[in-house]
């Protein structure tokens, strides 16, 4: 599933030097094409936001119950929440969490899953990133689409052993002025750098580090697809 064209060995000096690194054209083609069709074709999202302090899911079966001015409402709140502090509204789906309850529907996800665990991956994510104690790979798939926001936070969470954050981006076009960007913030605030979601790249960070994913515009076309998660030692 891994492309061949890149030699993880030579990938480490960059990403200690800046604590993240963008890997184009990560997966071979054919398996980037799969799965981002199955990633567009899924349904079963659940919307997630932060609003009041506290993480809230809302499964498919509530969101479908749902008048439009209940849909108003909730995004009204994140985006209110958001204003003076930590907030996010997007869709995911918790890939980890249901593939170890074995409720992940058997096919591409479960093998996207068992690839991100499979030791050509973790080998390959333990050489770029330096850390050889990574153990597993955590996953969520997730869609921020128009008006959907994750604002700036820096990943670090007490007793996760998080080693590095990685996002593989699996929307087949998106052009920057669509945001949905993953920036990099310095200490003044400033953007240091940043990541747009480019199809079938592969992008890793250090923990802690201060970063966001920007407002997916309202003229967008369309929601940015991507797996995300985090590489753990146990
Ligand atoms: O989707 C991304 O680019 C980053 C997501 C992120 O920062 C997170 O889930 O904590
Ligand atoms: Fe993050």
């Amino acid at each position: 599933m891994l492309s061949a064209n890149h030699d993880p060995a030579a990938l480490h000096a960059p990403y200690l030097k800046n604590g993240r690194i963008h890997i184009p054209s990560i997966l071979t083609e054919h398996a980037a094409d799969t799965l981002s069709a199955a990633i567009l074709a899924f349904e079963d999202w659940n919307r997630v936001l932060y609003q009041g302090g506290k993480h809230f899911d809302i499964y498919p079966a509530q969101l479908q119950a749902m008048t439009t001015a209940q849909h108003t409402d909730i995004r009204n709140a994140a985006y209110t929440a958001a204003q003076n502090g930590f907030s996010y509204l997007y869709d995911n789906y918790p890939l980890h969490d249901a593939y170890q309850a074995g409720t992940c529907p058997k096919g591409l996800l479960s093998d996207i899953y068992e690839f991100l665990n499979s030791p050509a991956f973790l080998d390959f994510v333990r050489t770029v990133t330096g850390h050889a104690d990574i153990a597993f790979a955590d996953a969520q798939l997730t869609r921020f689409a128009p008006g959907h926001f994750l604002t700036s936070h820096d990943d670090a969470v007490d007793g996760k052993n998080r080693r590095a954050a990685y996002v593989l981006n699996l929307t087949p076009r998106w052009r920057p002025d669509w945001g949905g960007l993953l920036q990099f913030f310095d200490q003044a605030g400033n953007v240091e750098g940043g990541f747009t979601p480019t199809f079938n790249a592969l992008n890793m960070f250090s923990i802690p580090k201060p970063h966001a994913v920007s407002q997916v515009a309202t003229f967008a076309g369309g929601a940015r697809y991507s797996i995300t998660g985090w590489l753990r030692a146990e």
